[in-house]
């Protein structure tokens, strides 16, 4: 194994050994497949929404994931809540602009939080991702349309500096980075496209991660790399069967990963992006 590999694998033991606590509040489309694909993982997932409640859970949590998929202005109050906490105890903040771009009201409510909550880790489809920055893509409720790794890798370095936060953007192929370093991740399944939740639930896999390790983006090359690998060798067993079989797969592929599992199934490369956002290196 790589230095890299080494490293995102003692990750993924971290996380097994410790289950860290994820609080999630999340939306009502995803949640079981949340918590399912948490356990699946080794984490311990929470939901809870009460703004009397959410800043004592994300106090406690290892990490708060804020998804934006069916959203309310309540609830985006009551996120606001749990993220200041979060802020205030060195709880990472992740956020899941979902549809973000497809109404004014999802775009407005996750800059809002990009505001006045510090997020340590934006993930989102290419589409969700461009919007927040002001432009247009292709995008369908919640689903976004097809983007090469190359655009996709100048837009997290270009959304990561304006936003001052780490960013991936998922597709075919992920990209993580902090606006300096960037990371691509391959592997997956285009059968997580079949399958609902499976961005939300990547979303807070990669919460869990950084429950476990301060630099995000390592954090969550290893959660984006793992995530990947469990799909691949999901749809490994189940591609004839179709969308049903693999989901069941995936969260069986989730609980077995051990440290080798991105072998074959999985693979990361990285380039560092210049002050004017080309590449140093190819
Ligand atoms: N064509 C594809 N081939 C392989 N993997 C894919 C493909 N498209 C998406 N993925 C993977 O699917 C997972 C979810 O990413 P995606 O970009 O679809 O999120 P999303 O649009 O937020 O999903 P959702 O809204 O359904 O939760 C990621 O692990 C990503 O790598
Ligand atoms: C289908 C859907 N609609 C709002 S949230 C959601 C789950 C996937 O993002
Ligand atoms: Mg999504």
């Amino acid at each position: 194994m790589s230095i890299l590999e080494k490293e995102l694998a003692a990750l993924l033991t971290k996380v097994q050994n410790t289950k860290p606590l994820v609080h999630n509040m999340t939306n009502v489309v995803v949640t079981n497949f949340t918590a399912n694909g948490l356990y699946a993982l080794g984490a311990s997932p929470v939901m809870a929404y009460a703004p009397e409640e959410v800043a004592d859970m994300a106090r406690i949590a290892g990490a708060l994931v804020l998804n934006l998929g069916t959203l309310s202005s309540a609830q985006v109050e009551a996120m606001i809540i749990a993220g200041l906490s979060a802020n205030a105890h060195g709880v990472p903040v992740l956020l899941d602009p979902v549809g973000a771009g497809a109404t004014r009201f999802r775009t407005e409510s996750a800059l809002r939080i990009l505001r006045e909550v510090k997020v340590s880790l934006l993930r989102g489809n290419a589409a969700e991702i461009a919007h927040l920055l002001g432009e247009s893509r292709d995008i369908k409720g919640v689903d976004a349309g097809e983007s090469s790794g190359a655009d996709q890798a100048e837009l997290a370095v270009r959304a990561a500096r304006k936003l001052n936060t780490v960013v991936a953007v998922t597709g075919r192929e992920d990209v993580i980075t902090d606006g300096k370093l960037c990371r691509i991740v391959s592997g997956g399944d285009a059968l997580l496209t079949q399958v609902t939740g499976t961005g939300c639930l990547l979303t807070s896999v990669l919460g869990a991660f950084a429950a476990v390790e301060r630099d995000l983006l390592l954090a969550g090359t290893a959660g984006l790399a793992f995530y990947g690998a469990a799909a691949s060798r999901a749809a490994e067993r189940t591609a004839s069967a179709g969308p049903g079989s693999f989901q069941i797969a995936f969260l069986d592929e989730l609980a077995k990963l051990h440290p080798h599992s991105l072998k074959g199934h999985a693979a990361v490369s990285e380039r560092e992006a210049s002050a004017a956002g080309g590449w140093w290196v190819g």
